[in-house]
């Protein structure tokens, strides 16, 4: 819009006047700028008044009671506003069933809500008869807007039906006590306080707390209900509103300030945090922000960033998903995906470097932690780039973390390769995967979902039979050279010793033993396969792992001989051995990788010895398995060593 224009006078900002500043005295230092969050606050879930009064079919009062039973009770709130009773039958119905049929912990506050008008005051108390504890909330509007358009009342007016309802509050509740014992307290709503003028809230406040201070109850401070009925304002003005009445009500420690934040402007949160931080005690609001307008502030936000500030918040949210569900089915609402902590994307990244880095943050942070149980020295504290908080203290799973698109890179397909097979892929394997990884996507052109990620892996490296692979490992015997020549203890072979491999592989589904010679198991394979099945390669990057508790992967790159390996990795060919056994892991991961570049018309040779090693480039010297030894188990014994290959599409089945 261009304000210089004729058309400026149209401008809609000239309808509306800022907000008003609070009269601190000449040079007064707020303090809520400069508080930190330490203790929790208490809470109060409206969801089953000032929430369901905003649904568009509100609660039936059995969706109520699976509410209260199901997401209230459990996460453990200590007070409940339950009811508008005197709005209708149903409502005062749905009060006494929670108190005759002993749904209401001995710790539980049952709070219900009552305007300022006798006729209703009655009706709402008498609901609450023979509960334990009870919170009566009573309110009335008192900010200029609403005393002309509303109820037409001057500063005095207003005063005084403030007071002639606690006056009465007061006698029906003493009665209430006398005759069943119920602990009452009273939470006196400022309706619209944050558009009142706020001396004149301090002094109606002082002049409830001398009423209410004649009451008679083991517990009589006042709860005082500082409502940002509609969010007019930035959240610093309210933090200055709730501080201002704070330093001035009289008898403070009889008082519990209580915030009750709408989110008209989106920052009811914000204003949440700010308001306890200027002196709030207490938090009124919804599960998931239900409630009038843009709702009521979300309770579960609140307390989870305390939570995540070191600070708990006394609530349970170790099943969210489960909370979630309930909320959204009682209240028929659906949750945008990128909700705070709720939302269904939350915990997940789809971009390349997010994901690269949420990777490295949990491999670090999973070797910090092991050192800490290992030595019992420092905290395991959450540090994972662009994750705030551990989403398994919700209830979630890591399984969606990370999410592939077309804007993931490799660290990304990986990740969902060590969460799901548990192979933490060598770098340069990822390159490669990746490669794998987008040509799958581009020719279903469907999002790569954990499934289809690890599907392609078990395809790409021949641990499905549906894969097309055309060679698949079976049976590995490694032979010494000689009786007096051995494999020794660590797994070693010396470089003078030959060893005999035989193994028995399929052949496009055809069983087929080849047989070679070299100074290492994974050259006589190597051999066997040049000479048996006229298949040329070279070995290039080698990689040991431990998998599980029994597993042992090696990874192998080869490249058809003569061919240099690309500098990227991207376009190499990998193969992948498990087995219990570090020689026949090897093994199977050379055959695997072979598959790749079997020729078309591969060769059926007679099986043929060679006798001595080449010495040609990436011709794999003797194998120190005392990496795979390390990592688990003892690789070899002396003498022949026969390997039957486990099932690989049987132990990758994921
Ligand atoms: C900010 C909030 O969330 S406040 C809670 C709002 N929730 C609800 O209103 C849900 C339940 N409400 C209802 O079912 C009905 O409004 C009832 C049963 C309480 C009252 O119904 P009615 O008697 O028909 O009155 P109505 O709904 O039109 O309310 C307006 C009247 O109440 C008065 N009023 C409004 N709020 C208050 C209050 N807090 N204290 C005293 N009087 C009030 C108004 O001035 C008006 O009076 P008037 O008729 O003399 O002008
Ligand atoms: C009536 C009070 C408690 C209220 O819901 C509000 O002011 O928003
Ligand atoms: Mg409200």
């Amino acid at each position: 819009m261009n304000l210089s224009s004729p058309a400026a006078s149209s401008d809609p900002s000239t309808k509306y006047d800022p907000y008003p500043l609070v009269p601190f005295p000449e040079g007064y230092v707020r303090r809520w700028p400069t508080q930190r969050a330490t203790v929790s606050p208490t809470w109060l879930s409206t969801d089953l008044r000032d929430g369901n009064q905003a649904l568009i079919n509100p609660m039936n009062n059995v969706t109520k009671l699976e509410l209260f039973r199901s997401a209230l009770s459990l996460i453990g709130f200590k007070e409940i506003e339950v009811a508008y009773p005197s709005a209708a039958d149903t409502e005062f119905n749905f009060v006494r069933s929670l108190i005759e049929n002993n749904e209401v912990p001995d710790d539980v506050s049952l709070q219900i809500i009552t305007p300022a008008r006798a006729d209703l005051i009655e009706r709402s108390i008498a609901s609450l008869a023979g509960a334990k504890k009870a919170i009566i909330h009573l309110y009335n509007a008192v900010s200029p807007l609403f005393r002309e358009v509303v109820f037409r009342n001057s500063k005095e007016q207003t005063i005084d039906l403030t007071l002639n309802a606690v006056k009465l509050v007061k006698k029906l509740t003493e009665k209430e006590t006398a005759r069943s014992g119920t602990h009452f307290r009273l939470n006196y709503c400022f309706e619209t306080f944050s558009q009142t003028e706020p001396d004149f809230a301090v002094e109606l406040g002082n002049r409830v707390l001398e009423e209410w201070g004649k009451a008679r109850f083991d517990d009589d401070r006042v709860t005082f209900n500082l409502a940002a009925t509609v969010e007019c304002a930035p959240s610093n003005h309210y933090a200055d509103m709730v501080e201002y009445f704070c330093n001035n009500i009289n008898q403070r420690e009889k008082c519990i300030i209580s915030i009750h934040p709408h989110n008209d402007r989106g920052t009811a949160v914000a204003a949440t945090e700010l308001a306890l931080l200027a002196g709030g005690d207490r938090v009124e609001g919804c599960l998931l922000g239900n409630g009038e307008r843009t709702g009521n502030v979300d309770l579960i936000t609140v307390a989870l960033n305390l939570y995540s500030q070191g600070v708990s918040p006394n609530l349970d949210f170790s099943d969210l998903p489960e909370i979630v569900k309930t909320v959204a089915r009682c209240n028929e609402m659906s949750l945008p995906q990128r909700y705070p902590y709720s939302g269904a994307l939350v915990f997940t990244a789809f971009a390349g470097t997010h994901q690269d880095a949420i990777k490295k943050g949990l491999d670090l942070q999973r070797k910090r932690w092991e050192v800490v149980d290992n030595t019992g020295a420092g905290r395991k504290t959450w540090a994972v780039p662009y994750i705030p908080l551990d989403p398994k203290d919700l209830g979630y799973g890591y399984e969606n973390l990370i999410r592939v698109s077309s804007q993931s890179g490799k660290a990304g397909a990986a990740y969902i390769i060590k969460e799901i097979l548990g192979f933490d892929i060598p770098r340069r394997m990822q390159v490669a995967f990746y490669n794998v990884v987008q040509q799958e996507s581009e020719r279903s052109s469907r999002e790569m979902t954990a499934k289809l990620v690890s599907d392609a892996f078990r395809g790409a490296y021949g641990f499905l039979p549906t894969s097309g692979a055309r060679l698949r490992p079976g049976t590995f015997e490694i032979r010494p050279a000689s009786p007096t020549s051995a494999i020794s203890d660590d797994g070693t072979i010396t470089p003078t010793d030959l060893v005999t491999v035989i193994a028995e592989l399929f052949i496009d589904g055809k069983s087929r033993t080849i047989q070679g010679r070299c100074k290492s198991p994974i050259g006589a394979l190597r051999d066997a396969l040049y000479a048996d099945l006229g298949i040329e390669l070279d070995v290039g990057e080698r990689v040991f792992q431990k998998v599980g508790d029994e597993g042992l992967a090696t990874y192998i790159e080869v490249t058809p001989r003569g061919k240099t390996p690309s500098k990227s990795g991207a376009g190499s060919i990998w193969g992948v051995g498990l087995s219990a056994n570090g020689m026949e892991s090897e093994c199977q991961a050379l055959i695997r990788a072979a598959s790749n570049i079997v020729p078309t018309d591969v060769v059926f040779r007679r099986p043929k010895m060679i006798f001595a090693p080449r010495s040609t480039p990436g011709y794999p010297m003797p194998t120190d398995y005392s990496s795979h030894i390390r990592a688990g188990r003892a690789a070899s014994q002396h003498g022949v060593q026969s390997f039957r290959s486990s099932t690989p599409e049987i132990s990758l089945q994921g």
